[in-house]
């Protein structure tokens, strides 16, 4: 039997929340989420590999996936360019597999435009002094790149609202459990299983 195409779901939160540590563990995982990987014009940090963290790349080769329509979203974040390329994430819906993005609000507001029906989930920390204390602690930015981020933070939680879902990332497992649980509820809403059930019982 053919399979129902996939479902699309997108995961954003602000800069230092944890989307990347939460998004780690559940690739490690099975589950039948498939990550999509962004392009991005940020150079790499110490450890993140071309191919499995982004697609690292210049500026001119993402104007021209801009220009060339290959993008489903992109956005302008802290002085670099991200982007999700659009063709894995067709060809993996098509195929009738989840795919999950892990991207900005500007980003995930212009997914919520051209594809109403994917799943929003906005991650949470449990105070906004955690999340300070979580970027500070990645070590990976600068005072002034950090504090940027941090009030862009401010203004993408006044948007969670937007979203279908908001998840608190206190425990990464939790956060992990909870996400799980909302792709396995979004598939039971899809599904509707009442029609067959019905069917099986007028043939009773
Ligand atoms: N539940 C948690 N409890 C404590 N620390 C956490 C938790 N989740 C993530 N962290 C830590 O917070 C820091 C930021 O996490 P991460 O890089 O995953 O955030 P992010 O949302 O992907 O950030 P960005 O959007 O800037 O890429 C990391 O050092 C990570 O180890
Ligand atoms: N709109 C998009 N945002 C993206 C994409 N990939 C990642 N991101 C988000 O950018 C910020 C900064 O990321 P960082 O790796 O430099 O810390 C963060 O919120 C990411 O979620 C994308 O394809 N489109």
């Amino acid at each position: 039997m053919k399979k129902d195409r996939g479902l699309l779901f997108v995961l954003s939160g602000p800069s230092g929340v944890g989307k990347g540590t939460i998004m780690k563990e559940i690739r490690q995982q099975e589950t039948n989420l498939k990550y999509s990987i962004s392009m991005t014009t940020r150079q790499p940090r110490e450890g993140e590999i071309d191919g499995v963290h982004y697609h690292f790349t210049e500026k001119e080769k993402f104007q021209e996936m801009i220009e060339n329509n290959k993008l489903l979203e992109w956005a302008e974040f802290v002085g670099n360019y991200y982007g999700t390329p659009i063709d894995y994430v067709t060809e993996t819906l098509d195929k009738g597999d989840d795919v999950i993005l892990e991207i900005e609000v500007q980003g995930a507001l212009q997914v919520k435009k051209n594809y109403p029906e994917a799943i929003f989930i906005f991650l949470m920390p449990p105070s906004l002094s955690e999340l300070r204390n979580r970027i500070v602690g990645r070590g990976t930015e600068p005072e002034d790149i950090i504090n940027n981020r941090l009030s862009i933070a401010r203004e993408e939680i006044e948007m969670m609202s937007l979203y279908d879902y908001v998840v608190e990332n206190d425990k990464v497992e939790l956060a992990c459990e909870r996400i799980k649980a909302i792709s396995i509820a979004e598939h039971c809403r899809r599904d509707r299983l009442e029609d067959k059930y019905k069917q099986l019982l007028e043939a009773e």
